[in-house]
Parts: structure tokens; sequence; C-alpha cells
């Protein structure tokens, strides 16, 4: 069942068209990826979606409601951790979510969530002590305090070093297990393919697809590349002759196969029937940045820094 409905989203800055008709459902129970390279429009969209925005035209729906003319009940039901949210310096973990949590009506254990993000011990610490991972664990601990049904996340583990992001990765997923429908907003294609169900990969203010991390991969050009440095002599033309090849290149000793199918189960068994022994041996499957470039035709990393 669809717990949030975008349905041709328009959001104008001046003459600036930041949101360009955007629509995607979010299922219940589900992680959606809203994925895009930076000035994508993704933050105006979860914005509209949290009603801290207003749409110029388009449909929003949370839960059924709409998220301006029923502000207050959409509040309660979706917590936002959104990119610009900073506490003061000097407020204490434990007095940060006290405040939050006396904006509900029905607020959590705030001390039993602090628990579960690994913040208990941080209680009492002021906010500008805090590690880069730990400001992010507050960030989602305000955003779960009133009890939401849909937690907003907006680019959770950008500046976090890859042991943090990690850990924050096993908390998002650690949110949805625990019923929690999750709207994350990344520009990381790594982040997006680990933990999203579904995405919406966003280009330009406008929804290029939407998809499983997998089903958006399968739309690229199922090519795979095998790659290997043979030691000895080798003729390369054997591997040409594989109905899975459908090109081989050789530099400076290094030979790169392309091709389809059960391609490194072709190559590897051909060099074992030929006595061939491969070194740096690696394979090159399609990920989420092929398919970027697939379906935009402009590769993610040259419209993100
Ligand atoms: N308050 C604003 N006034 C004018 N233009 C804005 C405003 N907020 C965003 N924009 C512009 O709208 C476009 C979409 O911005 P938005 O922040 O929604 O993108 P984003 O995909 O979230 O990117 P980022 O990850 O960089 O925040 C960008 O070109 C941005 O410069």
């Amino acid at each position: 069942m669809a717990i949030i409905e975008v349905v041709d989203l328009v959001k104008r800055y001046g003459a600036k068209t930041a949101v360009d008709g955007v629509s995607f459902t979010v299922d219940e129970g589900e992680i959606f990826g809203i994925l895009g390279p930076n000035g994508a429009g993704k933050t105006t969209t979860v914005e509209c979606v949290g009603g801290l925005r207003a749409a110029d035209s388009g449909t929003i729906r949370v839960a059924g409601l709409d998220p301006r003319r029923d502000r207050v009940e959409v509040r309660r039901l979706l917590g936002a951790q959104l990119q610009e949210s900073r506490l003061p310096e000097r407020i204490r973990v434990g007095e940060a979510l006290a405040l939050y949590a006396s904006f509900y009506p029905d607020p959590v254990d705030w001390h039993a969530l602090l628990d579960r993000l690994g913040l208990a011990d941080r209680v009492d610490v002021e906010y500008r002590k805090l590690s880069g991972g730990q400001k992010q664990r507050v960030s989602i601990a305000l955003a779960l305090v009133g009890g939401p049904r849909v937690a907003v996340l907006d680019e959770l583990t950008t500046g976090l070093d890859p042991a943090a992001r990690r850990e924050t990765w096993d908390l998002v997923e650690r949110v949805r297990a625990s019923g929690v429908t999750v709207l994350l907003v990344t520009h990381f294609m790594e982040e997006a393919e680990r933990l999203c169900d579904r995405i919406a990969v966003i280009d330009q203010g406008r929804v290029v697809a939407v998809d499983t991390p997998a089903g958006l991969v399968s739309r690229v050009d199922a090519r795979q590349r095998v790659r290997f440095r043979p030691v000895g002599a080798f003729d390369a033309d054997l591997l040409r002759a594989l109905p899975e090849v459908t090109d081989v290149e050789e530099h400076g000793g290094r030979v790169v196969v392309t091709g389809t199918g059960e391609l490194l189960h072709a190559v590897t068994s051909l060099l074992a029937r030929n006595q061939v022994v491969a070194a740096e041996l690696r394979v090159d499957q399609p990920g989420l940045d092929d398919a970027f470039l697939h379906l935009t035709g402009r590769a993610f990393s040259e419209v993100t820094p």
C-alpha cells in the first residue's frame, strides 16, 4: 500500500524550475531512495512532501493527507532529518531529545531510542563535542522521536568516513525493521544500491526512472568485462572463438575480454583447458553509475563533484 504519493510535482524558485513534474509512490515498509546529482531537486521534493515548501502544482498525499492543508497531522506521521537541520552547539543530546519529544502528542521513549542508536552514554554530552557519525545518529533520533510512520533522511552520510557510513546504513536498516518507512535522499550510488528497495533516479528536476537497484542496472547493456594478466604464452584468438565473447583487447601483457552470458565461466574454463594461469583476474559488472549514464546520457561523476 502506498504511504506517499507524489503526482506531477512542480516547484520553481523564481525563473528556476527545481522540480519539473516529479511523480512516484512509496509503499509502506520500504526504503525508497531519491537518487540524483547535486542540484537535481531531491531536497526540494522531500521538503514539499514534508509540507515545508508549497508546490507550484501537482498533488502530494502522505497517508492520504495533504502536507500543506493537513500540516499538523502530517508532521506527526513524518519524521524529518533534513539536510539543514542544525542544533545549537551547546545543547546536550538529552536536552535536544526532550525538546523535540515535547513537540509531539505521543512521543516514543527517547532514552530507549538513544539506547537503540548507540547513544545512551552521550545523553549529557554537548552536541558540538560529538563525532560526525554521532551527530548523524542524533539527527536520526530526532526524526524518530515523534514515533513517525515515515522517516525522511536527507544526505545522511555526507561527510562521514567509510566506517561511520556503514554503521549509519546498518541503523537505517534497523529503522525499517522497526516498521518505519524510510524516504532516503542521497547522491551516493553505493548507498542507494546497498539500502534501497526501490529508487527514483532524478536528474534536472525530472524522474528518469523508478525501479529496484537490480532493475535499474538490468536496463544497461548487459555486457561484462573480464580482465586478467596471462602468465606465460597465450593466444588471445582462442578467446575470440568463444560464443560469449564480443571483443578482446590486449595492452601491455593484460587482456580485457568483453562479452555476455556466462562470460567468466567461459573464459576461466578455456584458460584452465589450455593450462594458462590468469593473474590479477577481475570482473566488472555494470552498476548504478552505468545505469545513470544509460538513463541520462551523462556520467554521474561528471555532474557530482
Ligand atoms: N531556496 C532556493 N532558492 C533558489 N534556488 C534554490 C533554492 N533551493 C534550491 N534551489 C535550486 O534548485 C535546484 C534544486 O535544488 P535542491 O536542493 O532541491 O537539489 P538537490 O538535488 O537536493 O541538491 P543538493 O544535494 O545539492 O541539495 C538547484 O539548482 C538549487 O540551486
